[in-house]
């Protein structure tokens, strides 16, 4: 079988997630591999003779020859999963999959009564969703999935539920805007998709006010509880960017496409309980209230029987599966041409100012 683009991308991202140094001779193998993937046979004058490491890059980029774009590719992607023990695996398969627990503050996962439960848990800044959680909700999600509880459970720490994407995001990386924009698409579409496949019941406890792509994912749960001190906040002309979360697609089929408009193109921020007349949340509890009841809820319903939950999931998810990849891949396209936009730049820039709060 020959490697596809994203399989390819997905490696490339892989080796960014690298927790222990692979040596010299991979760092090396891997560069060539990815040279010769994207740009073909060696093209760039050979560096000087004290240039130590530019020479040995050269050489082995130059050692592959007239190999083939599609079949360096095909190696790379061999390559990256024959690390795999040393790789943060967001595939899956790796041992890091298999924890229970990923080592990180601003994610917590714990488990109750065969229920997973991953906490958004950066308080101080409502829960803004860093680059490294979107990792961490996907590894979280992929272990979950795995793991022998029968629901999972998102929820968020202190009085929001989540202030979405942490607009600090594209402030504090290396590399250049193109780069950084692409993989953060990347990681969108990864941690999107593990929305998408996720195989058991996903239910979201919205214990504050939900930003964002915090409230654009709650259209791929299973259920959705809310304190009615929740709101639900999707300002994404207001930045100058787009839907994504696949709410583009799952939107306008839940509530309709008017409501759906007001929220995703106008920015209209809607109450607990006009999400819930609109169909985007299932129920609301007076907040004073909300844990104990909500809990009660979910202690009750893990008992059932896990695997008839599971199928029962199947059934009423896997037939829109395809459209919705497509979407989430289309949506985080178009968003990595906005965030290079002069309405996105500013929008950030005027947040940051403190001029303004949504
Ligand atoms: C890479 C993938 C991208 C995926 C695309 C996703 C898109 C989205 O999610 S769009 C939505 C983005 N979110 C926002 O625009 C919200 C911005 N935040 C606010 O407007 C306000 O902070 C608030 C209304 C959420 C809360 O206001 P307030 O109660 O007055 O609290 P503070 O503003 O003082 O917040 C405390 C503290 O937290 C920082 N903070 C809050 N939200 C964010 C955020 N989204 N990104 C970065 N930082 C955030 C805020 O700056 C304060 O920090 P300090 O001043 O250091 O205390």
């Amino acid at each position: 079988m020959v490697a596809s683009e994203k399989d390819f991308e997905n490696a490339v991202h892989q080796v960014k997630l690298l927790k222990e140094d692979p040596g010299n001779d991979a760092k090396l193998k891997l560069y060539a591999l990815y040279k010769q993937a994207t740009e073909g046979p060696c093209n760039v004058p050979k560096p000087r003779v004290f240039d130590f490491l530019g020479r040995a890059k050269w050489d082995a980029w130059t050692a592959l020859g007239s190999l083939p774009k599609e079949t360096a590719r095909q190696n790379y992607v061999d390559f990256v999963s024959s690390l795999r023990p040393s790789l943060t695996s967001s595939s899956g398969e790796g041992p890091a999959a298999h924890r229970s627990l990923p080592e990180s503050e601003d994610v917590v996962v714990t488990s109750k009564d065969s229920i997973t439960v991953i906490t958004l848990n950066r308080p101080a800044k409502k829960n803004a969703i860093t680059y490294q959680m979107y990792q961490d909700i996907t590894l979280a999600l992929k272990a979950a999935s795995k793991d022998n509880s029968t629901i999972t459970v998102f929820t968020g720490n202190g009085n929001y539920y989540s202030s979405g994407n942490d607009l600090s995001n594209f402030s504090n990386r290396s590399g250049s805007l193109q780069q950084m924009y692409a993989e953060s698409a990347l990681t969108l579409r990864n941690f999107v998709d593990s929305f998408i496949d996720f195989p058991k019941p996903l239910v979201a406890l919205v214990n504050g006010p939900a930003v964002g792509i915090a409230v654009t994912v709650l259209g791929l749960f299973d259920a959705v509880y809310a304190s009615d001190r929740a709101t639900f906040h999707t300002p994404f002309s207001s930045l100058g960017i787009t839907p994504e979360g696949c709410s583009s697609y799952t939107f306008p089929k839940i509530m309709g496409p008017a409501k759906a408009a007001e929220m995703l193109i106008f920015g209209k921020k809607i109450t607990a309980r006009e999400a819930c007349a609109q169909g985007l949340v299932t129920e609301v509890f007076p907040h004073n209230t909300f844990q104990k009841e909500a809990w009660a809820r979910l202690t009750a319903y893990a008992k059932n029987p896990p695997k008839a939950m599971r199928i029962g999931k199947q059934l009423l998810r896997s037939f829109g599966k395809e459209t919705l990849h497509a979407v989430n891949a289309e949506e985080c396209r178009v968003l990595q041409e906005r965030w290079l936009s002069e309405e996105c730049v500013n929008a950030i820039q005027t947040f940051f100012s403190k001029k303004g709060k949504l």
